[in-house]
């Protein structure tokens, strides 16, 4: 069976794009857990591979418009993907030329739209992030008590203060200065939460964020069932929604995150009965389309493909020249 992928970033965040409504057949689980792990592979992928793999497939919510699943680089399957929903968002928005739409993830209809570009040439979209939990238990995390905000782990790092927060794939999340940013500390935290231990079973997406300024943070995410990504999209959320209740951010005023991948804007929002929910604002590019049969994937014959390289990324190089990242 013939597969058509599109690898795609947002933030440098890459994925593959596979709709399922074009096979032939729908795959196994087995098949996808499978596909994923061999085609992201960073060594041995398929055109270097990539964070993960996003599948969209028909929706049976009234509402909504197409339905994205996230397989993350290990084959776990994660709840939500901020940066990849972006990217599935501008897909549909082609497919179904609508510019404004609901998609169905795991446990949420999310609201997306196309937004003003945030650089030249660069196609740039809305997607809501929610819905959001302080409950230890929707991580899950082990803990003595209801929410874990602002504290102390001080087995674990005695010198940092992390909050726990779902939205609603699990995040940790710490300020701190430039240098813990890129600290060995992180990446050694990061790693024991993510192996077997007993605080979060089924791991935790770590971020370490710096506040730059005034609604600007920097936010590096060692992402649950991959490692340390370019940008993850519902932790610069998480950490966004953290800088307006902690360190006086303010609601419904952008806030410009940068990341090693590019840069977002959020928004956090909180209604009249307290419920928070986030937008996330960035890049949707595509890198290239390509095809290939499932047996080839599957028995890693993956020089059998063909594929057309899709040119965005130049403008996407001169969008972070102009943020000097790149
Ligand atoms: N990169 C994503 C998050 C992907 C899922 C995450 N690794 C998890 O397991 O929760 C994003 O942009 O949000």
């Amino acid at each position: 069976m013939q597969v058509d992928l599109i690898k795609v970033h947002g933030s440098e965040n890459e994925f593959f794009i596979l709709d399922e409504t074009l096979l032939e057949r729908t795959v196994t689980q087995d098949e996808l857990v499978s596909l994923t792990q061999i085609i992201t592979d960073r060594n041995t992928g398929l055109l270097k591979g990539a964070d993960g793999v996003l599948l969209v497939g028909t929706t049976n919510h009234e509402e909504s418009d197409g339905r994205m699943r996230v397989i993350n680089y290990d084959g776990s399957e994660a709840s939500m993907c901020g940066n990849g929903l972006r990217t599935v968002a501008r897909y549909l928005s082609e497919k179904n030329k609508k510019n404004e739409f609901i998609v169905e993830t795991m446990h949420a209809d999310l609201h997306v739209k196309k937004a003003e570009e945030l650089g030249k040439d660069i196609q740039t979209f809305q997607v809501e992030i929610s819905p959001v939990s302080f409950n230890v238990d929707d991580l899950p995390f082990n803990w003595s008590s209801e929410k874990f905000i602002d504290q102390e782990l001080p087995e674990l790092a005695p010198n940092l203060r992390f909050s726990a927060v779902a939205v609603p794939n699990p995040h940790l999340i710490s300020f701190v200065d430039h240098e813990t940013v890129y600290s060995s500390q992180f990446e050694e935290l990061a790693t024991y939460l993510n192996g077997k231990n007993p605080y979060f079973p089924d791991g935790v997406n770590v971020s370490f964020v710096e506040v730059l300024d005034k609604q600007s943070l920097f936010v590096r995410t060692f992402e649950r069932g991959v490692g340390f990504t370019n940008a993850c999209g519902t932790a610069m959320a998480a950490s966004s929604l953290m800088y307006v209740l902690l360190k006086n951010g303010q609601f419904e005023e952008k806030i410009q995150v940068t990341n090693p991948g590019g840069m977002v804007q959020t928004v956090v929002h909180k209604d009249e009965d307290g419920i928070y929910w986030m937008d996330l604002i960035g890049n949707a590019t595509y890198l290239n389309k390509v095809s290939i049969s499932l047996e080839d994937i599957l028995t890693h014959k993956l020089d059998n493909h063909t594929q057309i390289p899709l040119n965005e990324n130049e403008n996407y190089h001169k969008f972070l020249k102009e943020l000097t990242i790149d």
